[in-house]
């Protein structure tokens, strides 16, 4: 069944036309050029692609007819400068050519990254005709993103995600080009991370042994994520959001009082406790080493200050530090040691609004994420105290509501603030997120996609793709390709029908 063919997300320049090639699917050839530099990451995309891109071979399937091979398209060759890198970081670059005319087809990119974008352009490019017949039209295709962090944020901690579903989702990402996984790893309700310095933290704070990802696990994760161009940024979320962490690290939290005495419960980290400091350096030079992007997530978000103010220790530390009743100040001088305590491994990090909403000072190269309400004007304040900015605020897909809210996800823009040229290049990107409180393997795609895909267009394309009613039709195409790759993406769009529906 043809359809448009065209690409989602949308390329920056595309001209196509209506010369229709058959595309030789049984001998296609995926192949680097002479002088390209092949690795593991463009030699397992291959295999992927050929699989994506046309699924079982025809001697598996009664029908398939083999196309006239004369004008058929049966080969992709693919040219990039330089030596791959083993990971994709902030600085990769991402463009790439691609070019469909006669029976060759050429991508052309920079690096290795840029192979494995178009890599996924064209397979979207090939048109199944049904009967194991596929056809392209003959195109041209500059792209390039207008961001260079793309994320998702999932949450192992609220409801554990298994790996295979992590997996999965990863895989969701790359076709929609996204390239970064804010893995929200622990939080209050549980901690399955297995840590190799304090294997007691997953032991007493996971949910139950088998709701825990082992170091094999993570590194698991980290290499799927690697060779399809995607990092992977762990958050480990504190003062607060802590409660998970106690059980393993006495002293680590703060005892709350009442009427003069310990009620029983905890509050955030103890700041006044130099212990806690002990902890953290240890704790984070293990996460520094495990985890090989650049940032690590610190988190900083929602800190209650109501347990800080009941304990006299804490009390009496203010006091000598003469920061009086101002528990910002607190939280600051938390925040300050903690960022230098990360900086100290060399890790750049990234924090939630909070951090600068209550004054902390922060190295240069640290990242805000911007997730609150109000985030046109917080957007100008961060990028105006010159810190790299990502937005949050408006894709927070654990908020479910009827009909197609893929609209206003849509139409939501990173850089739709008051502010100079220098601020708008602060704002590196964005990310959605999909919190745990009611997500767990059995809905988080479906729940995901193709919702998400709203905003890897957002985050891909020209910022004058903004058109709801000139996406909708491409929206409907990318869900459909979608499920006939086998991804639950739900319907968004109303009454319809996708050509195969069955993955
Ligand atoms: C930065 C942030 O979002 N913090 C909390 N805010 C509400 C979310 C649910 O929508 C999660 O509970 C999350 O932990």
């Amino acid at each position: 069944v043809a359809t448009s063919g065209s690409p989602w997300p949308l390329p920056r320049n595309m001209t196509t036309s209506q010369v229709q090639y058959q595309v030789n699917a049984d001998d296609f050839k995926f192949t680097v050029d002479a002088g390209t530099p092949a690795c593991d990451i463009i030699i397992q995309a291959f295999v992927r692609y050929k699989w994506i891109t046309f699924g079982p071979r025809s001697d598996t399937l009664k029908f398939r007819r083999r196309p006239n091979k004369a004008n058929a398209v049966n080969q992709l060759t693919v040219h990039y400068d330089k030596p791959c890198d083993q990971y994709l970081s902030l600085e990769s670059d991402e463009s790439y050519t691609l070019a469909v005319t006669g029976n060759t087809a050429t991508l052309t990119a920079n690096e290795v990254w840029g192979a494995l974008r178009g890599l996924e352009t064209f397979s979207q490019l090939v048109l199944p005709q049904g009967s194991g017949m596929f056809v392209i039209n003959s195109t041209l295709i500059r792209d390039a993103p207008r961001f260079k962090h793309r994320g998702v944020l999932l949450d192992g901690s609220r409801h554990f995600l298994s790996v295979l579903k992590l997996k999965e989702n990863l895989e969701a990402m790359a076709q929609n080009k996204f390239n970064v996984f804010h893995w929200h790893i622990v939080d209050d309700q549980a901690f399955p991370y297995e840590s190799i310095r304090f294997p007691n933290m997953s032991k007493l704070g996971a949910y139950d042994d088998n709701h825990i990802y082992s170091q094999a696990d993570i590194q698991d994760i980290i290499e799927f994520a690697r060779v399809r161009g995607i990092r992977v940024v762990p958050e480990f979320d504190s003062p607060g959001h802590t409660q998970s962490w106690g059980s393993a690290i006495s002293n680590l939290l703060t005892k709350c009082y009442n009427n003069g005495s310990f009620d029983g419960s905890y509050g955030p980290v103890n700041p006044a406790d130099e212990s806690s400091y002990n902890f953290l350096d240890s704790f984070f030079g293990e996460v520094a080493n495990v985890f090989p992007d650049h940032y690590i997530h610190l988190g900083g978000d929602e800190v209650d200050f109501s347990c800080w103010e009941s304990n006299p220790e804490i009390t009496e530390f203010m006091q000598d530090k003469g920061f009086g009743k101002n528990y910002s100040l607190l939280e600051e001088f938390y925040m300050q040691n903690l960022l230098n305590i990360v900086s100290s491994y060399k890790k750049g990090y990234l924090i939630w609004q909070e951090v600068i909403d209550n004054g902390a000072k922060v190295a240069a190269d640290t990242v805000v994420e911007v997730w609150k309400g109000g985030y046109i004007a917080e957007l100008a304040k961060v990028t105006s105290l010159g810190y790299k900015t990502l937005l949050s605020s408006c894709w927070y897909l654990d908020y479910i509501s009827y009909g197609s809210d893929w609209r206003n996800y849509y139409t939501c823009d990173p850089q739709n603030f008051n502010g100079t040229s220098a601020q708008k290049a602060l704002v590196i990107g964005g990310e959605t997120c999909l919190w745990g409180e009611y997500v767990d393997d059995t809905n988080v795609i479906s729940r995901l996609w193709p919702r998400a895909s709203a905003i890897a267009e957002r985050l891909w394309s020209d910022e004058s793709v903004n058109s709801v009613s000139a996406a909708e039709g491409r929206m409907e195409e990318h869900r459909c390709r979608m499920v006939r790759r086998g991804f639950n993406a739900q319907p968004m769009n109303g009454p319809g029908f996708c050509p195969v529906e069955f993955p």
